[in-house]
């Protein structure tokens, strides 16, 4: 991202309040309006959460555990939808259009927004098998489509080389690194539109690590991304945008660089620099 593009401005956060509708209008793939989240249990966790989310770029959640970044992160394809008894009020615009109403699709809206996990999940099948099963569950294509889609996915996670000659083996002997990079294949297989990727380097060793990152890097011209992360090199490093998030509110968000170097809030300035976390 251009880090001089005005139509991003960054974010002087009243907790709770109008937190960052201001932010980067007209570029926004994501509108989030005035969001609360409750749990089952009766925790509100996310508290009045307002926040653009740009196009094409790399947005970071970052905040001491339990802030809400993954509740915030799940809401994006109504991950919460699996859980009965939890309740979320407000708005998420996707494109504009509200995708917490009743009459969306679940199918088609997790198509378009795909979810890698923490820990890598490959199904137990092979590594072709792997990718190839979400473009199933979503088209028909012939065989040798299949065969197209599946190389794209993995040439552009950069597994082609490393499993070419290996695409009927299972995906569990891959090694951590290798299957969290599978699960990427298999989330962008489908050509999501979002990808929203929750601490997906943090049961990676460095090299591993280091690979993720160039390829979130990398996907950011064909996805929006979304990344929550407790890294906050990591977050500096591959991120356009950071929103630093406290006891589920969003205290402040803008532009990396402008979060990293020159917090406007004392209580980001303190988390990023370590004085709690
Ligand atoms: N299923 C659940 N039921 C009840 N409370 C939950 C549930 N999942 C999370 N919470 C609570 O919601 C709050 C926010 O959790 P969340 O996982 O969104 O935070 P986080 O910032 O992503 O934390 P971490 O960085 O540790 O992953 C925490 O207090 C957590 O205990």
């Amino acid at each position: 991202m251009n880090m001089s593009d005005s139509n991003f401005q960054s974010v002087n956060a009243q907790p709770g309040k109008d937190a960052a509708s201001q932010s980067d209008l007209g570029l926004a793939k994501l509108e989030v309006k005035n969001l609360d989240f409750t749990y089952q249990n009766g925790h509100r966790v996310l508290k009045s959460v307002n926040m653009n989310i740009r196009k094409n770029a790399v947005t970071a959640f970052i905040g001491p555990s339990g802030c809400g970044k993954s509740t915030l992160l799940r809401t994006f394809n109504r991950m919460y939808d699996l859980y009965p008894g939890q309740t979320v009020a407000g708005e998420i615009l996707l494109d504009g259009r509200n995708i917490l109403t009743k009459d969306v699709d679940l199918n088609d809206l997790r198509a378009k927004v795909g979810m890698v996990f923490q820990k890598p999940t490959p199904f137990p099948m092979s590594i072709y098998e792997n990718v190839a099963f979400g473009i199933r569950l979503y088209e028909k294509v012939s065989k040798s489509e299949m065969d197209a889609r599946v190389e794209a996915a993995l040439t552009e996670t950069a597994l082609w080389s490393e499993v070419k000659d290996k695409l009927h083996q299972s995906g569990l002997g891959l090694s951590g690194g290798q299957q969290q990079r599978l699960c990427i294949a298999r989330a962008i297989a489908i050509r999501p539109e979002v990808l929203l990727l929750d601490e997906p380097t943090s049961a990676l060793d460095p090299i591993s690590t280091a690979k993720v990152e160039e390829l979130v890097s990398q996907l950011k011209g064909d996805f929006t991304i979304v990344i929550v992360t407790h890294n906050m090199q990591q977050a500096s490093r591959i991120s356009d945008s950071t929103a630093f998030m406290y006891l589920g509110e969003l205290i402040e968000y803008g532009q990396t660089e402008q979060i990293f170097q020159a917090p406007k809030v004392k209580r980001t300035e303190d988390y990023i620099t370590g004085r709690y976390g």
